[in-house]
């Protein structure tokens, strides 16, 4: 978090209202609909289907300076939401702001299983789009973060899982990015690359970028984040500093696991209840002589007032030049 108070200047990314569904054949659905429709459906090829939530109306405006910790049990949403933000996929309903393109760490890199590591890093950079000189720049940095010794010469698919994640890894910060997306990357790494690796997060984060880091496990987010997002079921139960939520949500989890169901729902409706969710609305700039109009605030659920003005007359707008137009 920036030391003195955000302002609209310090806006990285602002998402307002994100719903995504996805359609998933179900052996289950099939199971209890008539032969004859089940037939005709497979005749067709559509499948009987159910429909999953994957997010349902989440909303967040980041800040320069801010790592955000995204944590939640196993399929609440975590990944589909950085997705979202990384633009690699549409919200069914919703919008997406970013001052920059953000960088999805592992899938902006498309790295190719049969050239070596070293040659990744200069089709990494490539891809990423450094020129040829600024690759040729990063590389020894590169292959220095990314600490996999004389392998780097070596095919990438001779890799562990560990070690490509690192080369990865190393190659998105070389870049630079002002908005860095990791998911679990870190999980991978041994120690010391989880140091080193925490270490450029926290260049990134004093040059005024914004990272997100999805992680299971709630303790490095409460340890290297500034602030934290709990998703379940698609839905934000909370969004707040780091620590806070981090720790609210490894309670309601050990509960969890420890087969205490009951104490953990109401863990969770106590969070949800007394959660702190964000507000956004995009109104488009109506020039010098309209007063801008942005809400994009923290409120209390049940009652608290958003900062700023809501508007339903939504539009979609180009960039966050739009949105600061009449500032
Ligand atoms: N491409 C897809 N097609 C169908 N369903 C999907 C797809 N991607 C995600 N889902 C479903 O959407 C929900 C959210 O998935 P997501 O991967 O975002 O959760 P997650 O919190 O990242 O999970 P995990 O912690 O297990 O990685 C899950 O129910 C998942 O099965």
């Amino acid at each position: 978090m920036a030391l003195s108070e955000p302002t609209i200047d310090d806006v990285t990314v602002a998402v307002s209202d994100i719903h995504v569904r996805y359609n998933v054949p179900s052996g289950e659905a099939a199971a209890r609909l008539p032969r004859g429709e089940r037939l005709i459906r497979r005749a067709t090829g559509r499948p009987p289907s159910v429909t999953v939530r994957a997010v349902a109306g989440v909303s967040l405006v980041a800040y320069a300076g801010e790592s955000i910790g995204i944590v939640g049990l196993n399929g609440s949403g975590k990944s589909t939401l950085l997705r979202i933000i990384a633009g690699l996929e549409k919200p069914m309903r919703g919008e997406v702001h970013a001052r920059s393109t953000p960088v999805l760490l592992g899938v902006n890199a498309a790295l190719l299983p049969e050239l070596s590591g070293a040659q990744n890093v200069h089709l990494g950079c490539l891809a990423m789009g450094l020129t040829p000189e600024e690759a040729q720049e990063q590389f020894d940095g590169i292959v220095e973060l990314a600490d996999i010794g004389p392998s780097i010469h070596l095919p990438m698919k001779t890799y562990s899982s560990g070690m490509a994640a690192r080369l990865r890894f190393a190659i998105a910060l070389a870049v630079r990015p002002d908005i860095l997306l990791i998911d679990e990357a870190l999980a991978t790494g041994d120690a010391s690359f989880k140091e080193r690796s925490m270490e450029r997060m926290k260049e990134m984060r004093q040059g005024a970028g914004t990272v997100f880091l999805v992680s299971h496990a709630a303790q490095t987010v409460e340890e290297e984040c500034t602030r934290a997002i709990w998703l379940h079921r698609g839905r934000l139960v909370t969004d707040g500093p780091a620590d806070e939520v981090a720790r609210a949500y490894r309670w309601y989890a050990w509960n969890l696991a420890k087969g205490e169901k009951e104490k953990a729902a109401g863990l969770l409706e106590d969070a949800f209840v007394t959660g702190v969710e964000t507000e956004v609305a995009f109104i488009p700039a109506l020039g010098d002589a309209a007063p801008a109009r942005h809400a994009a605030g923290p409120r209390p659920r049940g009652g608290g007032v958003p900062l700023g003005l809501r508007s339903d007359d939504r539009a979609p707008i180009e960039s966050f030049d739009d949105i600061f137009k009449g500032l």
